[in-house]
């Protein structure tokens, strides 16, 4: 498969000034300012390929965003290259605004006190879509997002579940092949996540569209993206698959007990790693090939009310990638 964004030795530089406080910092800072550099991405490279699912990952101030909006025409690098399906994004080639959409969950694009239905026509003269693939477009996303009977609303006097939804299906209104995700699920319910979830799976399958996506649910990039890149510091510090971030605990699993009345910590011990106890809950680290053992020895000789097993969470990879820059 072609690749669809290359990305080049990309750097994002901002200069700005440091103010200092009061008046007096200000009437100092009149005369003579003190220049700062901040480097928020710093020689980063990468290829996506068509119809790629892929996550973008880092902590806070990595240099996310700041990629995305790149990616996206809004911010000229400072060096580096870029091309997105062909074309130079800065340029704002009107062709290329056609095939893409940026979705930035902290920033709406709906206007504020329209019904959402109204913003979703400007977008389609915008675009110049043709009125029977309007309706039909229109008609399945607002199924698929269950957002039929709020069309009519007030945008303003929507829950930010319902907002979200709309602004999504506003930004894939035109069938763009690229779109950039930035944290479309932020502050929603956990009902709402998995909609979106499911809608962003079922829209990247149907119509093969390139989806890179940021998110700090973790569950949003587990069940959607088979490979992540990681950044940090403004550097690309993984890019792989994503079952390959916990490969280091490819032989652990995490058991959960719950017991009817209270078990000593030091008994648990001797099952595992203890990672979290609180007398009648538990949750051990053990070999996955004691599992079954384990169990079995617990169930026979503990007060056990209910029991889980699971994977050790992607988050605790990730952190691992973190620490070791
Ligand atoms: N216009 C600007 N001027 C100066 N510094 C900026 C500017 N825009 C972003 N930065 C800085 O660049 C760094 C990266 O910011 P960016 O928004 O890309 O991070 P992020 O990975 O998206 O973070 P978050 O997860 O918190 O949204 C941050 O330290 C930020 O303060």
């Amino acid at each position: 498969m072609n690749n669809c964004i290359e990305v080049k030795h990309l750097t994002k530089r901002f200069e700005y000034y440091k103010k200092e406080d009061g008046v007096k910092g200000s009437l100092k800072n009149f005369f003579k300012r003190e220049k700062l550099i901040k480097e928020s991405v710093n020689n980063i490279s990468f290829n996506i390929k068509e119809g790629e699912f892929v996550g973008f990952v880092g902590p806070n101030g990595a240099g996310k965003t700041t990629t995305l909006k790149m990616l996206s025409g809004i911010l000229y690098p400072t060096t580096g290259e870029i091309n997105v399906l062909g074309y130079i994004p800065w340029e704002r080639n009107n062709e290329f605004k056609r095939q893409f959409s940026i979705i930035m969950g902290q920033k709406n694009q709906l206007w504020w006190d329209l019904p959402a239905k109204e913003s979703l026509y400007l977008n389609k003269c915008i675009y110049g879509i043709d009125d029977e693939e309007y309706k039909e477009t229109i008609k399945m996303l607002a199924d698929l997002m269950e957002v039929s009977n709020i069309m009519d609303v007030q945008v303003r006097r929507l829950s930010l579940g319902e907002r979200m939804k709309l602004e999504i299906i506003a930004a894939l209104l035109h069938k763009p092949k690229v779109i950039f995700l930035d944290e479309p699920t932020i502050g929603l319910d956990m009902i709402s996540q998995k909609k979106i979830r499911n809608f962003l799976r079922y829209y990247n399958q149907e119509y093969q569209a390139t989806i890179l996506l940021t998110s700090h649910y973790m569950k949003d990039i587990e069940d959607l993206c088979s490979r992540i890149i990681v950044i940090n510091e403004g550097e690309v510090v993984y890019d792989g698959k994503s079952e390959d971030i916990n490969s280091i605990y490819y032989d652990k699993k995490i058991i959960t007990l719950k017991f009817s009345s209270a078990v000593d910590k030091e008994i648990l011990e001797q099952f595992g790693i203890i990672r979290k106890y609180d007398e009648c809950e538990a949750e051990i680290e053990v070999n996955k090939d004691d599992v079954k053992r384990l169990l079995q020895k617990v169930t026979d000789t503990m007060p056990i009310k209910d029991f889980g097993l699971s994977d050790i969470p992607l988050e605790e990879g990730l952190e691992r990638i973190y620490e070791r820059q």
